[in-house]
C-alpha cells in the first residue's frame, strides 16, 4: 500500500534575483515498509525532495500525500523520524537518555513518559553500542554518534524515517559497517525509509527501490526496483546480480552527468 505519494511536484528557489529550478514534475509512489534511496549528482534536489516530503519545505506546485495527510499534518502526528548528516545529540545526556528524547518530546498532553529501555538497549546493541548506554556523546567517535542517531530513529515509534546522507562524514570502512547494521535493524523493524545518498553500492545494498535523479532541473530519470533477497546482510560480496544493479545505476547517472 502506498504511504508516500508525490504528484507533479515542482520547486524553485530564488537567490539574489536568480531562479534555480530545484525540482521539476516529480512523481513518486512509495509503499509502506519499503527502503527507498534517492541518488543523483550534487544539487539535483534530493534533500529538497526529502524536506518537502517531511514538511520542512513547501512545494510551488503539485501534491504530497502521507497516508492521506499533508506533510505538515503528518509531521504533527509524529509520523516522521529524521536522521540528518550530523547526529543531534545533547552533550549533557547519556546515550540512553538521548535515545529516549523523541518519546519524551512526543508524549501527549503532559502524559507520563514511559521508557522502553529494553528496546532502546536492544537497538543500541544492534549498532554495536551495547556497552555505551551510560556514556556521554563526547566519549563516542563521529561514526558511533551517527549510529546512536539511527538507533534512536528506529526507537522513536515514527513509521517513516527520512535520512539525509547520514553516512557522508564517515570513512569507507565505518560506512560499510554502519550500512550493514542499518540493514539488519531495518530487516527486523521494516519501517518506511527514504534515504539520500551519493553512494551507488550503498543505495543498491540497502534499497527496495533506487530513485535516480538528474540535475538542472532536478528530475527523476528512472526508478530501479532492486530485487535482491533478504537478509541482505548475508549477501555475498561479489554477488553478480548486486554488481549488475550497481552498473545499471552508474550508467544511468553517467548518461546525465554534466
Ligand atoms: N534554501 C535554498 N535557497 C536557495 N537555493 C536552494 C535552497 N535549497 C536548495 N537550493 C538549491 O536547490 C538545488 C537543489 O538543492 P538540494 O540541496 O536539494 O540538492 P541535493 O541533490 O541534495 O545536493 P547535495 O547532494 O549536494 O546535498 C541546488 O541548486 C541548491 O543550490
Amino acid at each position: 500500500m502506498s504511504v508516500i505519494l508525490v504528484e507533479s511536484l515542482s520547486k524553485r528557489f530564488s537567490r539574489k534575483g536568480q531562479w534555480t529550478e530545484a525540482l521539476r514534475n516529480i512523481n513518486l509512489e512509495l509503499d509502506s515498509g519499503t527502503f527507498v534511496s534517492l541518488i543523483g549528482p550534487s544539487g539535483c534536489g534530493k534533500s529538497t525532495l526529502l524536506r518537502i516530503i517531511g514538511g520542512l519545505e513547501t512545494a510551488d506546485a503539485g501534491k504530497v500525500s502521507i497516508g492521506g495527510m499533508t506533510p505538515l499534518e503528518a509531521q504533527a502526528s509524529k509520523v516522521f523520524g529524521f536522521v540528518p548528516q550530523a547526529p543531534a545529540l545533547f552533550p549533557w545526556r547519556t546515550i540512553i537518555e538521548n535515545m529516549q528524547l523523541p518519546q519524551e518530546v512526543n508524549r501527549k498532553g503532559g502524559a507520563a513518559y514511559e521508557s522502553n529501555r529494553e528496546d532502546e538497549t536492544e537497538l543500541l546493541r544492534a549498532v554495536g553500542l551495547g556497552d555505551f548506554t551510560n556514556a556521554y556523546p563526547k566519549e563516542l567517535s563521529g561514526g558511533m554518534q551517527q549510529r546512536v542517531g539511527i538507533a534512536r530513529a528506529f526507537a522513536s515509534g515514527a513509521p517513516i524515517l527520512l535520512m539525509d546522507e547520514p553516512f557522508s562524514a564517515l570513512d569507507e570502512i565505518t560506512r560499510e559497517k554502519i550500512s550493514h547494521q542499518l540493514m539488519s535493524i531495518w530487516e527486523k523493524h521494516q519501517k518506511t525509509v527514504v534515504f539520500v545518498t551519493h553512494n551507488i553500492r550503498e543505495a543498491v545494498f540497502l534499497s527496495d527501490k533506487v530513485v535516480v535523479m538528474s540535475s538542472r532541473p532536478g528530475r527523476i530519470t528512472e526508478i530501479v526496483d532492486i530485487n535482491l533477497p533478504h537478509p541482505r546482510t548475508k549477501m555475498e560480496e561479489n554477488d553478480p546480480i548486486f554488481h549488475d544493479y550497481v552498473h545499471q545505476i552508474r550508467a544511468l547517472l553517467q548518461e546525465r552527468w554534466d
